[in-house]
């Protein structure tokens, strides 16, 4: 199967056969930094390889649609409950820039106490399944072929189930995954011996599967009451986990830390998040950063969200950032949605490449304020592990509260998390392994008398068995499903309709969802916006009418609603009655007619408008314009009297008008194409001359409608008026 991007991805096919899909390859991949990257017409000195196929910048047009790509990994997180549905968000977060997926359920996989088998969607979410995985991992084998670039797929180890998800993730090809057994002892309140010698099993397997690592320290910000405070410990958490993973034989370069800058405007975020940022990166110079945007202080206002994300990306291009992981600007109303993971992608990729270069320019002052805050910041963090060695080391400390204390170490509120040894899921199901243990596994951490029956295979102990599910795939046993009622097949019949014929519905997140979302103002205080909204919906006929954002303009002078509904209707695409793209001729083609014909053409910037660029763009030939195929063209300038214009045309016999207007305020971009057309009547020319009117805010539909000929909005160039100008032409001539 190879994909098409003019073809949807086929689900079904796709599901076929995945009782024996092995994984192309196992491990992480970084992207490929190119110093000094020519695309279109820059340089690039902080970018990786372009890709093949991508959805670029809507800016990128003005630069001969440039998609240029960050050197940072860059994330983005898919895990609506339908795995099936997210593998089209996968494809199009591909296209925008992610090469790093990650499927957190909703349910929470610590929950579990063992591997889920099938594809269920569970309540609010289940943990994620084989079947699950290797439909994801090879879709994504085809959509890295699409876009030409690996693409990582990552989930969680976690939870009294994390050694054996971490076993079927190796033997799936998953990339990356978080594991951090503080996670399950402070979120999760399973007991702390478990945890640490589950993730000891754990972690032995991803380094077995090149997986790399994240910790889960961000948990602490988005828990703390005041996430600035908890910055000395999450310097502490970063390193016992770190720690722990190298000495289980992880190396460094697969051990990523979990980094949040902690706060958000209206605090002085720079002034609090930077210092930590750079201290962070001092104390772990040879570790990974994986630098997460903010999700605490996270409101309904995508808008707000996207400009503290930004912020957080400018740490990350201050200071370092391997992978740059995003979080929608939607996840402070609900989960997210298709078009907000674009979106969160896409301000990533958008203020990376904008700050390309950035520290060739400008450096962080190596002293005064930041450099004494992070000091300040590193003393902290290593007076709270002395602490924690003096209490006798970390299961005392999480007994004793240490941890996510809204106390800014030293000071302690005494309302940290505290959890005790003998206390916890899992606890008293740790045993010591006997003098003649043994286990024939790959991967497998801790004491295993192998040698007792075969000292050629301490190394190997699966040698015993002939190997096991990590040297033998066909040993592993796949099921399909276990839920005759809860699964994939039954809920792509239910969309059956919408996927195997021409009827569609819109949708936020699952297909078939139906949800559109209005944005409106409505001159009123909030509350009664808030109801009047509904009701506007309602009466619009939308269901499940609800408001998920309002935002204040004035007390009483107005607010903005944002909201969101359902269709219960389908739209028959084979019904559509779409006019054709208008074709546009060669430029041989157009320069022979004009070469067999002559033509002229007066121009102008019309009404009160100064704004020449566009137009300049459309005639000038340095800008590819009309020019440059031998139409003779009078520029008359700007703020054209719309009548001087006309008379201007009559005065030199041009073939045709050209006016452009930028401002659209009262439509008068419109009132200027129909006063035109009526000045051609008035003066007997109309049938004789060509209108054409063209502006950033014309929609070629509502221009005609003015009389004029024809309406060039966004995106036009030389080429599409020329075509324009030859074929008008010729038919006119064909009607006299
Ligand atoms: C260390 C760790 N283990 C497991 C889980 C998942 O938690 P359940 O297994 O309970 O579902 C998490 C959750 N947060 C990560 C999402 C965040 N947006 C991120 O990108 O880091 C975690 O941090």
């Amino acid at each position: 199967m190879e994909l098409k991007p003019n073809e949807k991805l086929d689900i079904k096919n796709l599901l076929e056969g995945l009782e024996n899909y092995t994984p192309k390859r196992r491990g992480w991949t970084w992207r490929k930094k190119e110093e000094n990257q020519q695309i279109g017409p820059f340089t690039f000195n902080d970018c990786s390889t372009p890709l093949k196929n991508s959805v670029p910048l809507p800016s990128a047009k003005y630069f001969n649609d440039i998609d240029p790509q960050p050197a940072s990994v860059i994330t983005t997180e898919v895990a609506s409950g339908r795995f099936e549905d997210d593998i089209r968000r996968m494809r199009m977060a591909a296209w925008h820039g992610a090469d790093h997926i990650m499927v957190i359920r909703t349910a929470g996989q610590s929950h579990f106490d063992g591997l889920i088998e099938g594809t269920p969607q569970g309540i609010g979410g289940i943990p994620i399944t084989r079947k699950q995985v290797r439909a994801q991992r090879k879709a994504l084998d085809l959509i890295e072929e699409e876009v030409g670039r690996p693409i990582n797929y990552h989930s969680y180890i976690s939870g009294v189930a994390g050694p054996e998800i971490a076993v079927m993730f190796a033997e799936e090809g998953v990339n990356g995954a978080h594991q951090d057994p503080q996670y399950n002892v402070l979120y999760r309140n399973i007991n702390m011996i478990r945890s640490f010698v589950d993730a000891a099993e754990a972690k032995k397997a991803m380094v077995w599967a090149d997986i790399a690592q994240i910790d889960g320290a961000h948990n602490a910000n988005a828990t703390a009451r005041e996430a600035w405070k908890v910055m000395p410990e999450l310097m502490v958490q970063h390193a016992l986990n770190s720690t722990y993973s190298v000495k289980v034989g992880m190396k460094k370069e697969n051990i990523c830390l979990s980094t949040v800058p902690p706060t958000a405007p209206p605090a002085p975020c720079m002034a609090l998040d930077l210092p930590y940022a750079v201290a962070l990166r001092d104390v772990f110079k040879e570790y990974r950063m994986r630098a997460q945007m903010n999700t605490k202080y996270m409101e309904s206002s995508t808008r707000e969200a996207t400009v503290t994300h930004v912020l957080n990306l400018l740490i990350s291009k201050l200071t370092r950032a391997d992978i740059q992981s995003t979080i929608t600007p939607d996840e402070g109303r609900n989960v997210p949605w298709h078009i907000y993971n674009m979106e969160a992608i896409d301000t990533a990729k958008q203020a990376l490449v904008g700050m390309d270069s950035l520290m060739e320019m400008i450096q962080l002052k190596d002293e005064g304020a930041l450099r004494d805050k992070a000091r300040e910041l590193k003393e902290r963090a290593v007076l709270f592990m002395e602490e924690v060695l003096e209490v006798g080391g970390y299961f005392n400390a999480v007994e004793e509260g240490f941890f996510v204390d809204s106390g800014y170490y030293p000071e302690r509120n005494g309302d940290g998390i505290a959890r005790k040894m003998d206390q916890g899921i899992g606890v008293g199901t740790v045993f010591e392994r006997d003098e003649d243990y043994m286990a024939p596994v790959t991967a497998h951490f801790g004491y295993n008398n192998v040698a007792q029956y075969d000292e050629s295979a301490v190394n190997e102990p699966a040698k015993l068995i002939g190997g096991s599910t990590l040297e033998n795939p066909e040993k592993i046993i796949y099921i399909d499903e276990l839920d005759e009622t809860d699964n994939v097949n039954v809920r792509m019949e239910e969309t059956k309709e919408l996927r195997e014929t021409s009827l569609m519905k819109p949708e936020v997140e699952w297909m078939g969802d139906g949800y559109v979302m209005l944005n409106l103002f409505l001159p009123a205080s909030k509350r009664v916006a808030e109801f009047a909204a509904i009701e506007l919906g309602k009466k619009m006929g939308l269901e499940d009418v609800e408001v998920i954002h309002k935002e204040i303009m004035h007390p009483s002078e107005g607010t903005r609603i944002e909201l969101k509904g359902r269709v219960a209707f389908t739209i028959d695409t084979a019904a559509l009655v779409i006019p054709p793209e208008p074709e546009v001729m060669t430029e041989d083609e157009v320069r022979a007619e004009i070469e067999k014909q002559p033509m002229k053409i007066v121009a102008g910037t019309v009404g009160e408008d100064e704004h020449s660029v566009g137009l300049r763009e459309i005639i000038d030939i340095k800008h590819g314009g009309i020019e440059k195929y031998g139409i003779e063209c009078h520029y008359l300038g700007t703020s054209v009297q719309l009548e001087k214009l006309v008379d201007a045309a009559i005065e030199l016999n041009a073939d045709a008008i050209l006016a452009s207007t930028i401002i659209s305020h009262d439509d008068i971009h419109y009132k200027n194409m129909k006063k035109i057309h009526e000045l051609c009547i008035e003066k007997g020319v109309r049938d004789k001359l060509m209108i054409a009117c063209g502006g950033t805010q014309v929609t070629p539909e509502i221009a005609v409608q003015q009389g004029v000929d024809a309406g060039f909005g966004r995106g036009t160039k030389g080429i599409h008026v020329a075509t324009f100008l030859v074929k008008r032409r010729s038919e006119m001539q064909n009607e006299n």
